[in-house]
């Protein structure tokens, strides 16, 4: 369905990497219709090597001809590039911005252009997994909100929701939920350490018991599954898990993350702020 349009990453890192591997290996076009753009003239060339896409160094250039622009820089870049880019994006084209805080207006206001997708993934698309919330400005047609659909689903699952809050939520939720996932399984690998396990048998059976929960979760019938049922079949009366779940409960460990997720869903919102609104500290 996207075969033929041209999709160009300004930004070439990570993200921009899960993605374009993900396009390809899902067959969804070909390397000579994705195109990179980033200053650094060896990671153009790997991208270059690895994928048989083409890559340039001037954004401009590369943004000229597509029919998809994908923003994949640092939120701290993006104002200047968005600048750097103003009247040299086709008019018709599709902007899709992955970058974090980043608002729609913010995005339109900078770059002179308003046809936007606003989407956040998150680190497992790497390999596939991932799951990506988006939302689209009012005048991205339909054949556009296909592509897109189709885009951010060749690297894991996606979302689309209507209200543009629920990408700053997201960004919170998902986006940066990867690491607050691998803190947990830091501290509870260190847990293992500091009874005296190695670190490489602490990690083993660390890995394992998210691997394993996460699976039986799946598992599960849809209709009846409920993550406090399953917490509950580990915790039996005056148990190990009854014990160990008074002490996180009593540290505040529920409050402690939403407290950090709230506080990550602000920063995105501030992130989406124009420079002179938020001098950066
Ligand atoms: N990492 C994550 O978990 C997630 C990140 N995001 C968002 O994705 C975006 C990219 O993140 P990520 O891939 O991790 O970051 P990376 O640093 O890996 O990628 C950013 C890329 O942009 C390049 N770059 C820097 N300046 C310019 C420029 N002026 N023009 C073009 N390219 C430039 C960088 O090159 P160089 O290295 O040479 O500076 C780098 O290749 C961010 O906005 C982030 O908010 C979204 C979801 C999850
Ligand atoms: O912390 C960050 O900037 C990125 C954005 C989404 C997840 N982490």
């Amino acid at each position: 369905m996207i075969n033929g349009i041209t999709i160009t990453f300004i930004g070439p890192g990570v993200m921009a990497e899960a993605m374009l591997s993900g396009i390809l290996k899902k067959g969804l076009t070909k390397p000579q219709n994705i195109q990179i753009s980033g200053p650094l003239v060896d990671r153009n060339e790997e991208l270059q090597k690895k994928y048989n896409v083409r890559s340039f160094t001037n954004n401009c250039e590369a943004a000229a001809e597509a029919d998809v622009v994908v923003l994949s820089v640092k939120p701290q870049r993006l104002e200047k590039v968005l600048q750097e880019m103003k009247g040299h994006v086709n008019p018709n084209a599709l902007v899709l911005s992955i970058v974090a805080g980043a608002s729609i207006a913010k995005i339109t206001r900078n770059l002179g252009h308003d046809v936007i997708v606003r989407a956040m993934p998150n680190t497992p698309a790497q390999i596939g997994e991932g799951i990506t919330v988006w939302t689209a400005s009012p005048s991205v047609s339909e054949k556009q909100m296909e592509f897109a659909k189709t885009i951010l689903g060749a690297f894991g699952q996606e979302i689309y929701e209507e209200e543009e809050d629920f990408l700053d939520k997201a960004t919170a939720l998902s986006g940066t939920g990867p690491a607050y996932v691998y803190l947990f399984m830091e501290a509870m690998v260190d847990a293992g350490v500091h009874m005296g396990f190695s670190r490489r048998t602490a990690e083993r059976l660390v890995i394992e018991t998210l691997r394993g929960s996460v699976d039986y979760y799946d598992k599960e019938a849809e209709d009846t599954r409920h993550l406090a049922r399953l917490r509950n079949q580990v915790t039996s009366p005056g148990g190990t898990s009854a014990e160990a779940i008074y002490y996180l409960e009593k540290a505040g460990f529920r409050t402690a993350i939403s407290r950090a997720i709230w506080a990550a869903y602000q920063r995105s919102r501030d992130l989406g702020q124009d420079a002179e609104v938020h001098p950066p500290e």
